[in-house]
């Protein structure tokens, strides 16, 4: 792959962010009455709105191009395919064929992995149909009542969004928790809460080594003997989802409880798998299979549209346009729909993991800026917190907008409320209001002409602040699904235009080696040098403040 920046498309896009510089959206609406047309789409029942941006149709034809030269319909294809893109683990990245509700068999090294797809589904079907349908008891003999996840980063936050988002589609007499923090108050304040004869684990590790979620377990199984007395209970309230057999085993689990999924699966897709068995267990298998639908409805959108009318396309390539032409550091999401409360924290996991790289793929730095910062809250919180900053602030962020038409929850005019806020927003973003509009306003307003100059400039919002927006009917299973596979194929399309592995995290490893070191000073008793003077002096005040107590 070859310096994006060389492309004669990177050459003429950085010209159109020049010509562009001076030139306002609101310009750009009144020009093309039709802009709205031009630059909206929609696939697997989710419109895209992108036309509140700092574009013309030029810079969507040489945005195109740029992704042309990645050969990203070549790099489409191989992931697909199962060729092994995750070059530093030698993996295939196939969570598209989690979802792939077609007949066609998907290969890894040969072998057709959908048998083996369709087995686990078969099994987590029986399995939740046992624990919903309340054949499936505990120890005592006693219904399911409480479901407690205990996994970290992708086999916690899929989960925990996706179930959150389906909340009315939830069973009656089950309740979802959800354990990650290794802090020991997460679990002991979700236990605190629970009848042990009525409480299932579901231990979720794609590498069943992961500290945080094998100590939880532990403290959750050492919780659940002591009260039942009896070592035999395990069997009826703890199952696995794990690649790891042997770990699973050795941690005590009976395998026959064990769900499986692949390392062709990277943490953060992998809600499609096994890993997504609490969002099964709450909402039944039929939802679940909705939520693959939706997920393979935008895998066939995202394979087979030309890139001009690709839907995760257009967003890479919108998010490379201000990342990269107009020093955009971050990203902003903001649902305006309740339920998907957890979708931007989701997200940073699926787009910071994955392109916070400053290497290529074979290993050279680069030159230019790759993953953004995500952040974001549900609307219309955010509007009474940060908005301010994204409004008048000094920075460019770019956001995302996300509305379902239909409430789930019709009451009064409150959705329209919601809606009207989403909508009032973006215009506003983009409209801003020119100092005449403040003066005319003061002016009406019967100000004195001093008072008027003193708060003009307070007043004034440079608008021309881009946003996309992503509207559906309602946010069921299929829509949900087809929201977080194009997010993905957003991610994987910015990854290959940036040439870094979108599918390795080795990041987080550094932090992970260093706490073993520092666990032991903290736990040995005398003073801690081994380390810098800060490691050093944090260690040893954190012994003096607790012999202090
Ligand atoms: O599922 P596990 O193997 O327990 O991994 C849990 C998480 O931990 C790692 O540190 C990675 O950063 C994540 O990508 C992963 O999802």
């Amino acid at each position: 792959m070859s310096d994006p920046t060389l492309s004669p498309a990177w050459q003429a896009l950085k010209a159109q962010r020049k010509a562009l510089a001076k030139t306002a959206m609101r310009d750009l609406f009144a020009e093309d009455k039709k802009r709205f047309e031009r630059f909206s789409m929609s696939a697997a029942g989710i419109l895209l709105d992108y036309s509140k941006n700092r574009i013309t149709p030029d810079t969507m034809k040489s945005l195109v191009k740029l992704a042309r030269t990645s050969q990203l319909q070549t790099a489409i294809e191989a992931m697909f395919s199962g060729v092994a893109i995750n070059l530093t683990e030698h993996r295939a990245v196939l969570h598209t064929a989690l979802r792939n509700r077609s007949e066609q068999p998907v290969f890894v090294e040969g072998k057709d992995v959908m048998p083996d797809v369709r087995q686990v589904l078969a099994r987590m079907k029986r399995f939740t149909q046992a624990v919903r349908s309340g054949k499936w008891r505990g120890h005592t003999g006693k219904r399911i009542t409480d479901i407690v996840n205990i996994g970290i980063g992708g086999s916690d936050l899929g989960p925990v969004m996706v179930t959150q988002a389906l909340t009315p589609y939830w069973q009656k007499g089950l309740t979802p928790h959800f354990v990650s923090n290794v802090d020991p108050t997460h679990i002991s304040e979700t236990l605190r809460r629970l009848d042990p004869e009525t409480t299932l684990f579901i231990v979720v590790s794609k590498s069943f080594g992961t500290p945080e979620t094998l100590l939880n377990a532990q403290l959750a199984r050492r919780w659940l003997v002591t009260a039942l007395k009896d070592e035999a209970a395990v069997a009826r309230h703890f199952v696995a989802v794990s690649t790891h057999t042997e770990k699973v085993r050795a941690f005590g689990i009976d395998t026959t409880h064990m769900f499986a999924f692949w390392d062709w699966v990277g943490g953060r897709y992998s809600v499609w798998s096994a890993v997504g068995l609490s969002v099964a267990l709450m909402v039944g298998m039929d939802n679940f299979a909705a939520l693959l639908d939706g997920a393979f409805a935008m895998d066939q959108h995202f394979r087979t549209a030309p890139l001009a009318q690709n839907m995760p396309v257009i967003m890479a390539l919108l998010g490379i346009w201000y990342n990269n032409f107009w020093d955009a550091q971050s990203q902003v999401v903001l649902p305006y729909d309740q339920y998907l409360a957890r979708f931007p924290a989701y997200l940073q996991q699926l787009d910071m993991e994955s392109n916070g790289k400053s290497v290529t793929r074979t290993g050279k730095p680069v030159h230019y800026a790759t993953g953004a910062i995500i952040w974001g809250e549900p609307g219309t919180n955010g509007q009474h917190a940060f908005y301010q900053l994204i409004h008048q602030g000094t920075r460019l962020i770019p956001a995302d907008f996300l509305a379902a038409a239909e409430s789930h929850n019709p009451i009064n005019q409150q959705h329209q409320v919601l809606l009207s806020n989403c909508f009032a927003q973006s215009k506003a973003l983009m409209l801003g209001k020119t100092r005449a509009e403040v003066r005319a306003e003061l002016t009406a307003a019967n100000l004195g002409s001093a008072e008027i100059r003193m708060l003009l400039p307070h007043k004034v919002f440079p608008g021309n602040r881009p946003s996309n927006t992503l509207l559906y009917r309602k946010l069921d299973p299929h829509t949900l699904g087809a929201l977080i596979a194009l997010y993905e194929h957003k991610v994987f399309v910015q990854g290959m235009i940036w040439d870094v592995n979108s599918f390795d995290q080795w990041g987080v490893e550094l932090g992970k080696q260093l706490a073993g070191a520092i666990e032991q000073g903290l736990v040995n008793p005398g003073k801690a040098s081994g380390h810098d003077s800060s490691t050093n002096g944090l260690i040893n005040t954190c012994k003096a403040l607790r012999a202090d107590s």
